[in-house]
């Protein structure tokens, strides 16, 4: 057996989740509606007109998953809370069913020694506080920070570690800036803003955190590395640009309290001058830092591609998912690097990595998803190989434990360890399921 990629004892072996795209029924107990609730019932912008309003039916069904979670051999689970379960209105009056589900999960998990690794903000704003502006609104750190301070007071006494935002870069860019995730706006003099309001959301919980909590509190970043297409100076400029515009935007305020130079050249008159007192706010040293982590970017330059005069194009002699994404495990170790290379080398944890397929029909109730066997190898590989140079990476948290509703796509992209359809609502295990429960049970590849 190689022992070169054995990962240290007490290393984390996770799956990963969020609330709207397994819970299902997302109106319940006097739960309120989120944007995600709002965008997915509004005609043409999900896949198939899909909601979440079944998916994997995980409100109810909890106790199931749980076991499948605990038969895996996992030690955390990473999992999000949907705001407007516990504050329908976004602030003010808790609404206790809500919280008691979440409250049953946590101790459910905890039975089977299996930590807790919660996410406060998934994307599923309240629809109460966007109708007051939403993430636009400057007051909006405020309402983060209070609803945290809400989950810190009811759950830190069991859970390990927080994560106060997944994927900002997401939420801003791909919901208002391109418009094609909730609340679906295309502005250009949004999605700075927005950034900048998630990241002061971040530091407030933290501040809010370090003041009453006992455990750890990071944040989750999709971080992308990029390269250029040809090693023309146009097209290493244009990876720079593309760099700057995934990676650093938020990178850099969260660790050296700036923006990089290049975002007020890409976004022109729609970047702000921000108070350098928010930067210095944002700049509060977080516990650990989230990877999450699917591909790279392989970037030609192209002016006619607002903001960036660049476009990530698809690589016709390199294998891919079913989203288009390349698969390129060495750009997992070269990312976790970075951060011990160019960011002080911060505790990490891979929140998020997986992979869709188009995988075949369950034969005899078992799907064999190769392709994500061979995907999941080689990147545990790759995380492995980072720390063999010395990365501070803590855990492995696997997206996704079940098919799910995967946003703008629906149930068309599978990224699931089991298969769940909605109308059925099975959970029909696939090989890579049988390969996580190895890779577990030896602390490693090592096959
Ligand atoms: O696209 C796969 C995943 N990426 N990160 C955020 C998750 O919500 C997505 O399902």
């Amino acid at each position: 057996m190689s022992t070169d990629h054995a990962f240290p004892p007490g290393f984390l072996w996770g799956a990963a989740t969020s609330a709207y795209q397994i819970e299902g029924d997302p109106l319940a107990d006097g739960a309120g509606p989120s944007i995600w609730h709002r965008f997915s019932h509004t005609p043409g912008r999900v896949a198939g007109n899909a909601t979440g309003d079944l998916a994997c039916d995980h409100y109810h069904r909890a106790q199931e998953d749980v076991a499948l979670m605990a038969n895996l051999g996992l030690n955390a689970y990473r999992f999000s809370i949907a705001w407007g379960r516990v504050l329908p209105d976004g602030r003010g009056r808790v609404n206790q069913r809500g919280l008691d589900f979440y409250q049953r999960l946590v101790d459910r998990l905890l039975e089977q020694d299996i930590q807790p690794m919660i996410t406060l903000y998934h994307w599923d704003l309240p629809t109460a506080l966007h109708d007051r502006g939403g993430w636009l609104n400057p007051e909006s750190p405020a309402w983060f920070a209070d609803y945290a301070q809400v989950l810190f007071r009811a759950l830190d006494d069991r859970v390990a570690a927080w994560v106060t935002i997944n994927e900002p870069w997401v939420a801003a860019v791909l919901g208002h800036l391109e418009g094609v995730h909730a609340p679906g706006h295309a502005d250009a003099f949004e999605a700075a803003r927005v950034t900048h309001h998630l990241l002061l959301a971040h530091a407030e919980a933290c501040a809010v955190y370090r003041a009453i909590g006992a455990h750890q509190i990071g944040i989750a970043l999709n971080l992308e590395p990029q390269y250029p297409a040809s090693d023309s100076a146009a097209d290493r400029a244009a990876a720079d640009r593309r760099d700057a515009f995934i990676n650093r935007w938020l990178l850099d305020p969260l660790f050296f309290g700036r923006y990089p130079e290049a975002m007020p050249a890409i976004f022109g008159p729609a970047w702000p001058d921000f108070p350098s007192a928010d930067l210095e706010r944002i700049r509060r040293p977080a516990d650990f830092i989230g990877v999450n982590y699917y591909s790279r970017g392989w970037v030609q330059a192209d002016p006619s591609a607002w903001p960036l005069g660049a476009t990530r194009i698809q690589r016709t002699d390199a294998p891919s998912t079913a989203m288009g994404w390349e698969v390129y495990p060495n750009g997992l170790t070269e990312t976790l690097l970075r951060l011990k290379t160019q960011y002080g080398n911060p505790p990490a944890y891979i929140t998020e990595n997986g992979a869709a397929f188009e995988d075949p029909a369950p034969v005899e109730d078992r799907v064999e998803d190769a392709h994500r066997v061979a995907y999941l190898r080689d990147h545990i590989t790759a995380a492995g190989a980072a720390l063999q140079e010395g990365v501070n990476l803590r855990g492995y948290f696997l997206w996704s434990l079940l098919d799910n509703f995967e946003w703008a796509e629906g149930y068309t992209k599978r990224f699931g360890l089991y298969r769940v359809d909605p109308e059925e609502q099975r959970r029909i295990p696939k090989a890579s399921a049988d390969f996580y429960r190895k890779v577990i049970a030896s602390n490693g590849v090592g096959m």
